[in-house]
């Protein structure tokens, strides 16, 4: 019988079997930022020890980061607590030789973002990183997952980690995405069909003419949502589509070597013939743009729908349905069109890329922000924005009435400046609309870059194919 994808990255990277169904397996990269590292560093200088390859390590601060008034000298617009996590990744980077990106580098930006974008993370390796969206690397048939902070620190001392083999499961996506959807609703409207924890336990390859019609930023949000429905792995195989991104990438092998190493990627795919533990099959054809009227990222729903009733749903959902709409503060059975908005972020490591801000352009192009309403764009990266500004994108966006930020995590995650008031309603592009995520008392409605703008521009959600009928 054929291997699956995430059976060959897993062999070609098995050390030694241990006693219990556990694996010991090398790991070749790791990506480190200043939230979860400061314990792995500390670990290690405690003890003494160095890296076992330094070289295989990038650092970069992005939680903590200020995305204006940024000083161009470092971290002075960061408060305190911000200050001091950032300080301390940069004197350990410094101490222990791992290449770091400064604030004001031009490889600045969201690990996640600039991994690929630096051809840093690449098909066929192992990679790691303190935090679960990880998963976004797998979209390049890289076995890439989070870990916690201790487990940063072993690979740091010994390249290697003791890891359980996951069950398989395939989601097989065929159809063509209608006009103004995009990977994002794919993700959203796939967490809400089988659950915030519907993949736990398994690596979930995704596959079909879906993807291999879609862009590697589309790729990336589908692999970087993967971590919401539950599954510490996102993984599609590499193709023509994942050369054509990485060739000329400053990390990416040159010459005779790029040669070498595309004849290898190549190889890795599933076999015709491989087995998965479960399959669930998604057709996107007649897909609409979602957005999350709740407190998970499964609770979602067409922005053509309604908030649900609790009574109407399954009695074991109820109670929890009950509590995120008084959260949310909505009434059941409103519709999602109704819901005005006070804020709008367009960020984070899901939909930050230059393909998303160019979405997003397009929607903002020669409209303004609703009065009363608060919106930013805050690229992933240095890069993206740069390359954003050099396109003009910045420009639209400025002239509609959106804020134009550096790169870091920003409204994301309540870790920096950016955050919402207690009360305050966002249209976000990121992934997590927890309770308290993007701020205390916070309220945070997923959905993609082109929604979120059709957000912005009405001041509530907002069907973007019907604001945008007749423009495309
Ligand atoms: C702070 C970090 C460890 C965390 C994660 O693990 O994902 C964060 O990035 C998040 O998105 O919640
Ligand atoms: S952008 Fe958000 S999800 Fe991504 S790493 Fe930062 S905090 Fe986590």
């Amino acid at each position: 019988m054929g291997r699956t994808l995430y059976a060959k990255l897993w062999d070609s990277h098995l050390v030694r079997a241990e006693e219990g169904g556990e694996d010991l397996i090398y790991i070749d990269r790791q990506l480190v930022h200043e939230v979860s590292s400061p314990q792995a560093f500390r670990a290690l200088a405690d003890a003494g020890r160095r890296l076992r390859r330094p070289e295989t390590h990038l650092a970069v601060a992005d939680h903590a980061v200020p995305t204006r008034a940024r000083s161009i000298s470092g971290h002075s617009g960061a408060d305190p607590v911000a200050a001091a996590q950032i300080a301390e990744l940069e004197t350990n980077a410094s101490d222990f030789g791992v290449r770091y990106h400064p604030l004001d580098g031009a490889g600045h930006g969201i690990v996640h973002v600039i991994g690929p974008e630096q051809g840093f993370t690449l098909p066929g390796i192992t990679l790691v990183c303190g935090d679960s969206h990880t998963t976004t690397h797998g979209a390049f048939g890289a076995l890439a997952f989070g870990i916690g902070a201790s487990e940063c620190g072993t690979v740091m001392a010994t390249q290697c980690l003791v890891q359980k083999r996951a069950a398989t499961m395939r989601v097989e996506l065929q159809g063509t995405l209608p006009a103004w959807t995009s990977a994002k609703d794919i993700a959203l409207a796939l967490i809400a069909q089988i659950g915030a924890q519907g993949a736990r336990g398994f690596a979930v390859e995704y596959a079909g003419p879906t993807i291999d019609a879609l862009d590697m930023a589309g790729r990336m949000t589908l692999c970087n949502m993967t971590i919401e429905a539950g599954s510490r792995i996102g993984l599609i195989a590499p193709d023509a589509t994942t050369f054509a991104y990485l060739k000329g990438r400053a990390g990416a092998p040159q010459g005779a070597d790029w040669d070498r190493a595309v004849a290898f990627w190549r190889t890795l795919s599933s076999d015709r013939d491989a087995a998965y533990d479960r399959v669930v099959t998604m057709d996107v054809s007649a897909l609409a743009p979602q957005v999350t009227w709740g407190t998970s990222p499964d609770q979602g729903a067409s922005v053509a729908g309604h908030v649900p009733d609790p009574d109407d749903a399954e009695p074991q959902l109820q109670a929890q349905i009950r509590r995120a709409l008084g959260y949310m503060d909505l009434t059941p059975g409103m519709a999602l069109t109704d819901i005005a908005i006070d804020r709008v972020f367009i960020g984070s490591c899901t939909n930050a890329r230059i393909e998303d801000l160019r979405m997003a352009a397009r929607v903002a192009s020669g409209r303004r922000v609703a009065s009363g309403v608060r919106a930013m764009v805050v690229p992933g990266s240095a890069a993206t924005r740069r390359h954003a500004e050099a396109e003009g994108l910045a420009d639209i966006f400025r002239a509609a009435g959106f804020e134009w930020r550096d790169a870091g995590c920003s409204m994301c995650v309540a870790m920096n400046d950016d955050r919402l008031a207690p009360g305050e309603r966002c249209a976000s592009t990121s992934n997590r609309n927890f309770e308290g995520r993007q701020g205390q008392g916070g309220r945070t409605h997923l959905m993609s870059p082109a929604s979120a703008v059709a957000a912005a521009v009405t001041g509530r959600i907002a069907d973007v194919r019907v604001l945008m009928a007749g423009a495309d």
